[in-house]
């Protein structure tokens, strides 16, 4: 329900010509094509189908009689009465040997049952082939075998489906059980596997950064930007020249060479304006720091380091680690993480040929459960870090401890990475005034802060289930560990890390938790490549990227004793978001794969924007992308502007991202660049002042009723979220913080002025 809701609101804003209506309803039309030529159409379902049967997707188009078929053989043979024809087509339907047939050719139950009604309504229905018809008369006189009907069968179950035509091919394309045989040069390197296998703070990465800092050439891959950024400082500071590159950045090594330390971050950018240094233009270093989903596989390394290794089996990201552990072309790969991965690393070593040599770690600092949660925020001390799993809590924490009298330093996900870092400076600089963070588990995962007490302002978090449905659920064992193991850092100010919960009926469910070891990870993710969509898309010309995907995923095999198929719910959001806009499939994939938070209907809208512009071929300028987020862009006043803030800095990392993949259609990286450092500036500054903010917004709903009531209904629909879907939809998007009055106001301006245009070009192709 919660995800349906949003990618309504979403395709609302992102779709102005029909809201509310997902395009994959418009465009739900499929076509094969044999030798070049297209044969027939399939009309794919809505979008629920049971998950289980890919014949689900499909339902059979109506067969149109020969019109050659005039009734010849009724000359030979003579008339054949329905009532015997019906007899006979029900026995050949019941033999449990035509089943049998009828699943060697790809006709399972379902489609073996919709294939059989029409093929019986359309020789009821119509005349006769003369072949058929002989073969029946005979069936009635005895001198056939009702097994003979089944060739006529399958002629007319290959017309009304006609992907079984080529459902061998698809099949083949997404055979996925052997993944360690698509790369062969790393099939070809005899490669050293080390897994650095412990608990949180034991010095897993520690270890193999020794190995990384020694070695002639080295990557590291890790699961965050600020976890790359923070192995990119540590590597040029210890002297080792060391690129970083995210999916939105490439940061050249010499550049920190200018500068002495990580606080002098923001001195380093503007730098390297200054001299006008492109990082793209200068020799790359033998070292890099990057995220996982950009590892090259075609550079090869001394050294390579992917860290927190059980992220393998996540079930959106897993993919990329799978991809780096069999494709990274390194003579050694040390691996990082939880134990819980190291029997299905030592099974996919198997399939590769390779050995791997496990180092276990313990824990270097101890790590105290507490006995009595926080009760209040009046018991906060110096080194707490209080972890929110939503923003509200974020907000309305912060605000209560700096009312106390407490300075706070913020980071969650949706800040821009120098916001974080200035946040994460400030708190861990022992001189500064900051000694109290609120945070979301954004800090999760191999940070390392100056935090001396973790706190669960809550244990419950939104969580992603294996059908790519949200739900609400208790944080993982392992989320837990990650967690709590930020307090008392080797080598930090805290020699001894706590942890405990906000509320004290949280605490023995904390208990609990840590007291577990994270659950095992056995299988790791897979995700189809561009090669493999396009394919596919060869064998479906008209299907939509979306109904693709899901053929695909539906059809492929995977060897699950060690693999999965990642959810694809991101991609296919996309997918069909732009379907309605005309793209070359290579590039409709790329943009598909676009990191994107798709709860943000601004970023969103603009994506779409930035797709159409694309579309018609016109390059998209710092100018154009001004005009789309209305730059410049004034301090925030209200928590709503800084939301607002937070998307438009996202619309600026999309543009980033986008610019490495079409560097013709985005060329001024530099100027957005620039625009970001600005925002990042302005965004650092309102969290600053983000009791200043929180009470702004409650002045602005407290002066203006109308905010303040949908602001309640926010909370009553907050308790009540299945009455999300009731209500006017604009009146939904303020009240859930998404936009602002101000920005519905905008939108609905343009919804009117763009309306005509779209409708007219929509109209074109339609006669097309
Ligand atoms: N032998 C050592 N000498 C000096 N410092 C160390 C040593 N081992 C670890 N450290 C420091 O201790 C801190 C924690 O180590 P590290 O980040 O390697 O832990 P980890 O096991 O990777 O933790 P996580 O599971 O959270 O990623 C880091 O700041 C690291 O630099
Ligand atoms: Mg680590």
């Amino acid at each position: 329900m919660y995800k349906g809701f949003t990618r309504i609101l979403a395709l609302y804003c992102a779709d102005k010509v029909q809201p509310c209506v997902p395009p994959i309803l418009r465009s739900n039309v499929l076509c094969t094509r044999k030798g070049g030529h297209n044969i027939g159409y399939i009309f794919l379902r809505g979008k629920k189908y049971d998950r289980g049967n890919p014949a689900a997707l499909f339902v059979p188009i109506p067969v149109k009689p020969n019109p050659d078929d005039i009734n010849v053989g009724e000359e030979f043979t003579g008339r054949i009465k329905k009532q015997d024809l019906l007899k006979i087509l029900n026995k050949f339907y019941q033999k449990p040997e035509i089943r049998e047939l009828a699943a060697n050719n790809g006709l399972d139950d379902q489609l073996l049952h919709q294939a059989f009604l029409s093929f019986r309504r359309h020789c009821l229905e119509h005349d006769l082939p003369p072949d058929l018809h002989i073969t029946i008369s005979d069936i009635i006189q005895g001198a056939g075998h009702v097994d003979d009907l089944f060739p006529y069968f399958l002629r007319h179950a290959r017309l009304a489906f006609p992907h079984l035509d080529c459902l061998d091919d698809l099949k083949k394309i997404s055979d996925l059980r052997t993944p360690a045989s698509w790369y062969p040069e790393a099939r070809g390197l005899n490669r050293k596997i080390v897994f650095h296998a412990g608990p949180t703070n034991s010095g897993k990465t520690y270890h193999a950064m020794e190995k990384f800092l020694k070695a002639k050439s080295g990557v590291y891959c890790g699961p965050l930007k600020l976890l790359a950024t923070e192995i990119y400082h540590k590597s040029n500071k210890h002297g080792t020249p060391c690129d970083l590159i995210t999916g939105e950045e490439r940061r050249h090594a010499s550049l920190y060479a200018t500068v002495a330390s990580a606080e002098e971050l923001e001195v380093a950018t503007s730098q390297e304006r200054l001299l006008g240094l492109d990082a793209s233009e200068l020799t790359p270093s033998s070292h890099v720091a990057c995220t996982v989903e950009m590892t090259s596989l075609s550079n090869t390394y001394e050294v390579a380091i992917i860290d927190e290794i059980q992220m393998i089996g996540d079930r959106g990201r897993g993919w990329a680690w799978t991809r780096a552990i069999l494709g990274l072309q390194a003579d050694e790969i040390h691996l990082c993480g939880e134990p819980g991965a190291i029997h299905l690393i030592e099974e996919i070593c198997n399939t590769t040929g390779e050995e791997l040599e496990v180092r276990t770690y313990k824990r270097l600092t101890e790590l105290k459960i507490e006995d009595s949660a926080l009760g209040t925020l009046d018991n906060v001390k110096p080194g707490d870090c209080i972890v929110c799993f939503n923003k509200n809590d974020i907000y309305s924490v912060s605000r209560a401890i700096e009312q106390r009298g407490q300075e706070v330093a913020v980071i969650y996900g949706s800040l821009p990475p120098g916001t974080k870092l200035a946040q994460a400076n400030k708190f861990n600089d022992p001189n500064s005034s900051c000694k109290v963070m609120v945070a979301t588990d954004a800090i999760g995962l191999g940070i390392n802060l100056s935090i001396r007490r973790i706190i669960f302002f809550s244990l419950i978090k939104p969580v992603v289930n294996e059908d790519g449905d949200k739900e609400m659920d208790i944080i993982s064992v392992s989320q837990a560990l990650q967690i709590a193991g930020r307090a008392g850092r080797y080598g930090s100010a805290w020699e001894t890390g706590y942890v405990t919960t906000f509320r004290p009926e949280d605490l023995a469910t904390l208990k609990t938790l840590m007291s577990n070891l994270p659950e095992p990870v056995s299988q790791a993710g897979l995700h189809p490549t561009a090669e493999q969509m396009e394919l596919y898309a060869y064998h479906l010309p008209h299907a939509s990227l979306s109904s693709l995907m899901d053929i695909f995923v539906h059809l492929c095999t995977v060897d699950d004793s060690l693999y999965f198929m990642c959810n694809t719910e991101a991609f296919k959001f996309l997918a069909e978001m732009i379907q309605h806009v005309p793209l070359p499939l290579r590039a409709r994939y790329v943009f598909c794969c676009a990191p994107i938070n798709n709860k943000l209907p601004f970023v969103c809208a603009t994506f779409l924007k930035m797709v159409r512009q694309y579309s018609r071929n016109e390059p998209l300028t710092k100018n154009w992308l001004g005009n789309a987020v209305d730059w410049p862009l004034p301090a925030p006043k209200t928590i709503m502007d800084l939301v607002h803030l937070e998307s438009v800095f996202d619309v600026l990392e999309l543009y980033l991202w986008l610019s490495y993949r079409f560097p013709d259609m985005f060329p001024d990286v530099k100027l957005v660049r620039d625009m970001e450092t600005e925002l990042d500036a302005i965004i650092q500054q309102g969290i600053f002042q983000i009791t200043r903010l929180l009470r702004n917004s409650e002045q602005v709903l407290r002066d203006d009723p109308s905010m303040a009531a949908m602001n309640n209904k926010r909370h009553t629909r907050a308790l009540k979220s299945s009455d999300e879907s009731k209500g006017k939809l604009s009146d939904l998007l303020v009240a859930r913080g998404l936009i602002t009055p101000q920005m519905l106001k905008k939108l609905q301006q343009e919804l009117t002025v763009e309306k005509k245009p779209e409708r007219s070009r929509n109209n074109r192709n339609r006669r097309k």
